[in-house]
């Protein structure tokens, strides 16, 4: 496989520890403009931390990250929102207490973008989420646990990104709804060019969704190939399809 000369991100022999824990062991990934990039792995692999390094929270020991050709390797978290790199992270974290359009608005805040782009980005968002608009005012706690992670991408898509990680985005959500979470991702990268960068377990869906993906083993980069080629690899489906809890 032949990368693309310039990569929206390039992530280069990346380390990143927690105490004496190795997380990230030396890892290379690259993810082209309009591009959807999926890493499947294990629990415990370091796919979080990938993500989390990219926002600074592990710093990288070593390494580099670099955006749009941008070395950005240990610029604080709260600049990173500005490049407009966002992320849904793991476990959802919208602010339970606040209604739907307070966590919406909280995605605008910081980004400096205009009343006029606020609003049509909103209306993206409800497009995209119908259900999201249906409970506008309803707090953020009390919504599904589907309906949650609708109100974090459609928070993570208010700071109108060209860059958006997602953190397992199908975690505990009944097929039917994961489905249009899948969806909803697809119709982001055809109809408004996001790239993407999703974390998964379920890594039947995420191959399928992905153009291209990386399997984590243990901290380092071990497959890489395109979502179809990687779908047919033995190892992935005896170790991540077939039989597995996931597939
Ligand atoms: N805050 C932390 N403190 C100490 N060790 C951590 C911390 N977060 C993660 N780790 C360790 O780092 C390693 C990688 O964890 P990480 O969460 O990145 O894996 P993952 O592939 O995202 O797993 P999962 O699918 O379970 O979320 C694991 O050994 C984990 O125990």
């Amino acid at each position: 496989m032949t990368a693309a000369p310039n990569p929206l991100l390039a992530i280069r022999s990346l380390r990143a520890a927690y105490g004496k824990i190795e997380a990230l062991k030396g890892v290379d990934v690259e993810i082209n403009a309009g591009e959807i990039v999926a890493l499947i792995g294990a629990n415990g692999a370091g796919k979080s931390t990938l993500m989390m390094t990219i926002f600074g929270k592990p710093r990288a020991r070593s390494g580099q990250i670099l955006y749009e050709g941008r070395d950005i390797t240990g610029v604080p978290t709260h600049e990173i929102a500005h490049l407009r790199i966002a992320q849904s992270p793991e476990g959802r974290r919208i602010f339970p207490r606040m209604s739907v359009a307070e966590n919406l608005q909280m995605g605008a805040d910081a980004t400096g973008c205009t009343d006029a782009e606020r609003e049509a980005t909103l209306q993206r968002v409800f497009t995209l989420f119908p259900r999201l608009k249906e409970r506008y005012a309803q707090r953020g706690g009390t919504l599904s646990g589907g309906e949650q992670q609708m109100l974090a991408i459609g928070r993570a898509l208010m700071s109108r990104p060209r860059l958006l990680l997602l953190d397992e985005p199908s975690l505990g959500l009944a097929p039917l709804i994961a489905r249009q979470i899948f969806d909803a991702i697809r119709t982001l990268n055809r109809q408004d060019g996001l790239t993407v960068l999703i974390v998964e377990q379920n890594a039947n869906h995420a191959l399928k969704l992905a153009h291209r993906g990386y399997v984590m083993v243990n901290g380092l980069i071990t497959l890489a190939g395109t979502g179809a080629e990687l779908l047919q690899r033995p190892e992935i489906r005896a170790a991540y399809l077939e039989g597995g809890r996931h597939g």
